[in-house]
């Protein structure tokens, strides 16, 4: 399995095709291609200083005739935690405060409106480990937190909306944990939270040591800049999950998450994607990068040796359009600002033209849905 080794795939086509064939294969691989945007020297200079990649590219709508182009535009951060996961926690959550300030001061200047981190990005994922202490100590309030006041500073100083996944502590209801992601609005407010739905029992996934699944539905926030939804991670192996989001009216689903190549790494191109199409919404897939090593060796009934790290954190975070096209993906491999450019107009013009929320049979669904739920349910297979 590759980890650090193998930078991207993009890189790796770019490296081996020739030119006529390489244009075939993005053609088949990412559909209709996307523009490279021309994004500011001193934008470039400062990533290239802060060592993280920034990308840029623009989806392109139809001009219409009763409609302005909604243009907006999306930043997905994806990063390495920077200091070692036995550092002191505040210390650790300060480092990722610091790196982000620089992140999005570069997204500022790329004239990013909407920005989202990855999942709960304040911490390590420590969820392998299943120890309570430190890890819990990273869990905050997602009202009045110290990273929900730094993002609301950053909000305001940058009139950007920010995507917040953290892990809750949510004390007005017996200090439970949840993993959640807040978005505070371009004016500083906290607009709202979400709770993520599904919660993995695969691998060292053993997320459910912490949290439940979460309680606060399908939310849609009606932003400055359009209306967004976040699918936290394992989320996105569900369809229903995208679904509920875009029945809501979402436009634009963050999916922020960590996974580890030996998992999912086949999947990742296409979950994301496929959701984009199937709702006619735009998807961002935003992944961690890199490896973490923990201070005591775990196992998890799988057989496997224990361990002390993770897995690889392939990175790799790309954004997804309703036309089924795609932004090539950051690197698997370095810290990585994406820009996005999207005329969220796109929406519209593809349900007009395929018409799966037209067709989709919902209320069928809902019916049979209500059905097999029941525990008395036999499954409906016609036999001889
Ligand atoms: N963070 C998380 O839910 N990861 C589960 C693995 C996956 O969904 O790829």
């Amino acid at each position: 399995m590759a980890g650090s080794g193998f930078e991207s795939l993009e890189q790796c086509l770019e490296k081996h095709l020739p030119l006529a064939e390489l244009q075939e294969v993005k053609r088949l691989l990412y559909g209709k291609e996307t523009r490279k945007l021309d994004l500011p020297g001193a934008a470039l200079e400062a990533a290239s200083r802060g060592d993280f990649e920034l990308q840029g590219y623009a989806f392109e709508a139809a001009a219409e005739q009763q409609r302005r182009p909604r243009t907006v535009r999306v930043g997905l951060v994806q990063n390495r935690t920077p200091l070692p996961a036995d550092t002191p926690v505040v210390k650790q959550v300060t480092a990722l405060h610091r790196r982000m300030e620089a992140v999005v001061e570069v997204a500022a200047m790329c004239g990013v409106n909407i920005i989202c981190f990855q999942e709960a990005w304040t911490m390590p994922f420590a969820f392998c480990t299943r120890e309570k202490l430190p890890w819990t100590e990273f869990a905050e309030s997602a009202e009045d937190g110290p990273t929900i006041k730094f993002c609301q500073e950053l909000a305001r100083k940058h009139g950007m909306v920010l995507v917040s996944p953290v892990l809750e502590r949510d004390s007005d209801h017996g200090d439970v944990l949840w993993n959640t992601a807040v978005v505070v609005a371009s004016s500083g407010a906290v607009l709202g939270k979400t709770r993520k739905n599904h919660i993995p029992r695969v691998g060292d996934f053993n997320e459910s040591t912490y949290y439940m699944e979460g309680n606060l539905g399908h939310p849609v926030f009606q932003t400055q800049f359009g209306r967004i939804a976040v699918n936290i991670c394992y989320g996105r192996h569900h369809p229903l999950n995208w679904l509920m989001y875009s029945i809501n009216g979402a436009e634009i689903i963050f999916n922020p998450s960590a996974t580890i190549g030996a998992l999912s790494e086949s999947l990742w191109p296409v979950e994301a994607r496929n959701a984009a199409i199937a709702n006619h919404c735009f998807t961002c897939a935003i992944n961690r990068v890199g490896r973490e090593h923990f201070p005591n060796e775990f196992t998890s009934g799988d057989g496997k040796k224990a361990h002390r790290d993770f897995g690889y954190f392939y990175g790799s975070s790309y954004v997804a359009a309703p036309d089924g096209s795609r932004t090539p993906g950051l690197s698997r491999t370095r810290d990585g600002l994406l820009v996005t450019e999207l005329d969220l107009n796109l929406c519209r013009q593809v349900n007009d033209i395929w018409g799966f929320k037209m067709t989709g049979r919902y209320e069928m669904y809902a019916r049979e849905l209500a059905e097999a739920v029941k525990p008395d349910y036999t499954p409906k297979i016609v036999k001889e």
